[in-house]
């Protein structure tokens, strides 16, 4: 089960020299945390000059940059998701550690800061549109707060997520000081391409800020899901929405995180609905939310449905990145080396100048990455048992990649592994048994001809 998250009422800093202060102070922490422990260690007779990475780490900096990160929220909180979901593998465990302590420590707004910017946003009279709102946020997000309430007009029972203050004014310098934080304390390894990793963090972010754009997400969710009975996406209440409230029909299933007690073939279910839901949104949809955090999925147990919630992260993929996605896919399912490398020089995660260690990790840890796929139909893959071997096999892969990489990995693939790894990860931990084969097959069909057509005319437009 997932550790219950702390919430804990503080001050959001909204002013730049609110900012600027919280970071200082960080850095000042740190600093003379890492002098005292330096002292401590020199008296204590060890090499304190061997130890200088480890004294930047010592528990009592751990715990400074846990608690400093909870604060600043917005684009702290998001670093430590992102770095934590995408990259928990090549990250020191420590960090590992601290990532995952920021996401279960977050904290809220007081009652006059959440009240200030719910009437700048729906007016003076906004208790008025509720007739019971509950101050105590239920969920504390990366850049907002979810309360339960009821629409006064139409008891309806909602959650009303509000943004922080200035937190999407903010993002740009937070990030920027954060990665002058990370380089200072030398936290994370080298050859990680943190600069592209952020530039794209900022754009998501960026985009995650507007609540209208979240609504029109869900709205999209709704409608192209609209008769599959296994999904229930959350109704968006329109008139009471806002570029930073965001209210929202009130799911009623727990998350996912939880359904580790559910019997086995309710588990393998969820698992199914869940990868199923991604193949779709990939070669159907061409729009996928890209946020696997498991409280965003929610499983009903009266209904057995999968509800979804949290649409900030949804974005869409060019027919052109799709298509050489499904080729690269295809050629990892199918373990073939060539294609493999054929399909990462045209995506871009190879430039062609790679030497052979780089070319000949990166193309393991694809086809590591297709065995559920390429597991036999009459044998469902057992994420309980198998997925373990293969994302330690695939982690043995990272630090070479890291090492002999000469190109960021593309944008899009950002989000896209995000998530897929994050739907395999969850299927691991629902212990669920799904024949991913046939999933990937009926979810693909007819996708490899529709390819082949594009990439013909594709071919005969740069002749
Ligand atoms: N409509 C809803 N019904 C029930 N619970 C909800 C609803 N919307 C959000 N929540 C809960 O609040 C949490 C935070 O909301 P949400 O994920 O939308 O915010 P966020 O800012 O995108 O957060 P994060 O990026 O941390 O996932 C969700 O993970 C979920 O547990």
């Amino acid at each position: 089960m997932q550790p219950a998250v702390k919430l804990k009422a503080s001050k959001v800093p909204s002013s730049q020299i609110g900012r600027l202060f919280h970071y200082g102070s960080l850095a000042v922490g740190l600093g003379a945390g890492a002098a005292s422990e330096f002292l401590r260690r020199s008296t204590s007779g060890s090499n304190a000059g061997e130890q200088q990475g480890s004294v930047m780490m010592s528990e009592a900096n751990v715990s400074r940059l846990v608690d400093k990160l909870s604060q600043m929220r917005g684009a702290a909180l998001k670093l430590g998701q992102f770095m934590s979901i995408q990259d928990s593998h090549i990250l020191p465990e420590q960090i590992d550690r601290i990532l995952r302590q920021v996401q279960n420590n977050a904290h809220y707004m007081p009652n006059w800061q959440m009240e200030q910017v719910m009437t700048t946003e729906l007016g003076a009279d906004w208790k008025s549109y509720f007739s019971s709102f509950e101050p105590i946020p239920f969920a504390s997000a990366s850049i907002g707060q979810v309360h339960r309430a009821t629409v006064a007009s139409t008891s309806q029972a909602v959650a009303v997520k509000i943004q922080f203050p200035n937190v999407a004014q903010s993002i740009a310098s937070d990030l920027r000081n954060l990665s002058l934080l990370l380089h200072a304390s030398r936290l994370l390894p080298r050859g990680m391409y943190l600069e592209s990793s952020l530039k794209v963090m900022r754009e998501e972010l960026e985009d995650e800020c507007n609540y209208l754009r979240e609504a029109q997400a869900a709205k999209r969710f709704r409608e192209v899901l609209t008769g599959d009975d296994r999904f229930k996406v959350m109704g968006v209440v329109d008139e009471l929405t806002t570029k930073k409230v965001l209210v929202m029909e009130m799911m009623q299933g727990e998350s996912v995180a939880r359904a580790t007690k559910l019997d086995q073939s309710t588990r393998n279910k969820i698992g199914n609905t869940i990868l199923t839901l991604c193949m779709r949104e990939l070669f159907h949809f061409r729009f996928m939310q890209t946020d696997p955090n498991w409280s965003n999925f929610l499983y009903n147990s009266a209904t057995r449905q999968v509800e979804l919630v949290d649409f900030g992260a949804s974005r869409e993929y060019s027919k052109e990145f799709i298509n050489d996605w499904y080729l690269l896919l295809s050629a990892a399912i199918a373990g073939d080396r060539d294609a493999c490398i054929k399909h990462s020089l045209k995506l871009g995660y190879l430039t062609g100048e790679e030497k052979d260690v780089m070319v000949d990790a990166h193309v393991k840890s694809l086809v590591l990455l297709g065995i559920p796929f390429a597991t036999s139909t009459s044998q469902p893959f057992s994420f309980g048992s198998s997925l373990q071997p293969i994302t330690s096999a695939i982690r043995e892969q990272i630090p070479i990649m890291l090492k002999h990489r000469l190109t960021p990995p593309p944008r899009e693939t950002y989000s896209l592994n995000r998530k897929l790894s994050g739907a395999l990860l969850l299927c691991g931990k629902l212990g669920a048994e799904v024949d991913c084969q046939r999933v990937w097959k009926r979810e693909t069909v007819g996708y490899e001809a529709s390819v082949s057509h594009s990439n013909l005319k594709w071919d005969a437009c740069k002749s």
